[in-house]
């Protein structure tokens, strides 16, 4: 396992600045809005649409598709697994983010169904990776109850299983497609305090993910550029309020404007 080298993940990112990604989020309610700020703090370009007929023309038109179960109900589950059918259908990538999977059934069913579409790539913390993977459930809402390392062995098989990146976030993070794993270390635990931080890197991750190369380097620049943001805020914060907000700033930093 490496430490992914600061000027790949630089590179990335001013390869996203260049392409401006279109990312479609069809995301909980909860972090709409942190999501699209953070998308464009960092270069990309958000856009949150759930109507099926409205999800089904901008298939053709994204360069990715992120998927959060934060807040699913069952009447929006066809609406996720035609998006995610479209998105294949289209080889644009698309992230599942499988918030509190474990403790809840819906969700937890509905994720594993999705695994059969192969998501490009599946970001979430070490429980929600370790569920996902087949171990037995833990958890209590969106929160980790185990470490990054601890759920390593289960992320390696997620990926060979889906054939793409799985990602798991903690103290440091892991990027993994089964074969070679990178490490971001870092960040700031002041993170955890902010709810959606995870879920916007989730949206982040899309959204390197639709830039060409590695896309294990290019995922992983997504953790790492929102590890350094996490660093710079937590220099310039008094707290979780001034954090998120300082969070963006540091985000558009590191694509050096303003
Ligand atoms: N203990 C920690 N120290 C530093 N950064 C952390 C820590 N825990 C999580 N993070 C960071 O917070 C962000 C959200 O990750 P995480 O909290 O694992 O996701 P989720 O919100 O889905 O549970 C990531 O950028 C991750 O690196
Ligand atoms: C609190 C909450 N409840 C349902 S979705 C959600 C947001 C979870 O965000 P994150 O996984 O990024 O902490
Ligand atoms: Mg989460």
């Amino acid at each position: 396992m490496f430490e992914l080298d600061a000027p790949i993940a630089q590179q990335a990112i001013a390869q996203l600045a260049d392409h401006s990604p279109l990312i479609h989020c069809i995301t909980n309610t909860v972090v709409q809005n942190f999501t699209a700020n953070l998308l464009l703090a960092a270069g990309a370009l958000p856009a949150m649409i759930i109507d099926p007929s409205e999800c089904q023309e901008f298939a053709q038109v994204t360069d990715g598709l992120l998927l959060n179960v934060g807040t699913l109900h069952h009447q929006h589950c066809p609406t996720f697994f035609h998006a995610a059918e479209n998105a294949n259908r289209y080889a644009t990538p698309w992230v599942l983010d499988p918030v509190a999977v474990g403790g809840l059934t819906l969700r937890t069913e509905f994720c594993r169904k999705l695994l059969s579409l192969n998501p490009s790539v599946i970001r979430g913390n070490a429980s929600e990776i370790s569920v996902l993977a087949g171990e037995a459930t833990s958890g209590r809402g969106p929160e980790t109850q185990l470490s990054a390392n601890q759920a390593l062995d289960a992320a390696r098989q997620l990926a060979t299983t889906i054939e793409g990146v799985v990602v798991v976030t903690g103290e440091h993070d892991l990027i993994t497609d089964g074969h070679r794993t990178l490490k971001v270390s870092g960040g700031s635990v002041l993170a955890t305090r902010v709810t959606g931080a995870g879920c916007a890197l989730s949206a982040l991750c899309a959204a390197f993910a639709a830039l060409g190369g590695d896309r294990l380097h290019n995922v992983a620049s997504a953790c790492w550029m929102m590890s350094r943001a996490g660093e710079y805020a937590a220099e310039q914060a008094a707290g979780p309020g001034t954090f998120a907000v300082h969070l963006l700033d540091g985000l558009a930093q590191l694509r050096k404007m303003r």
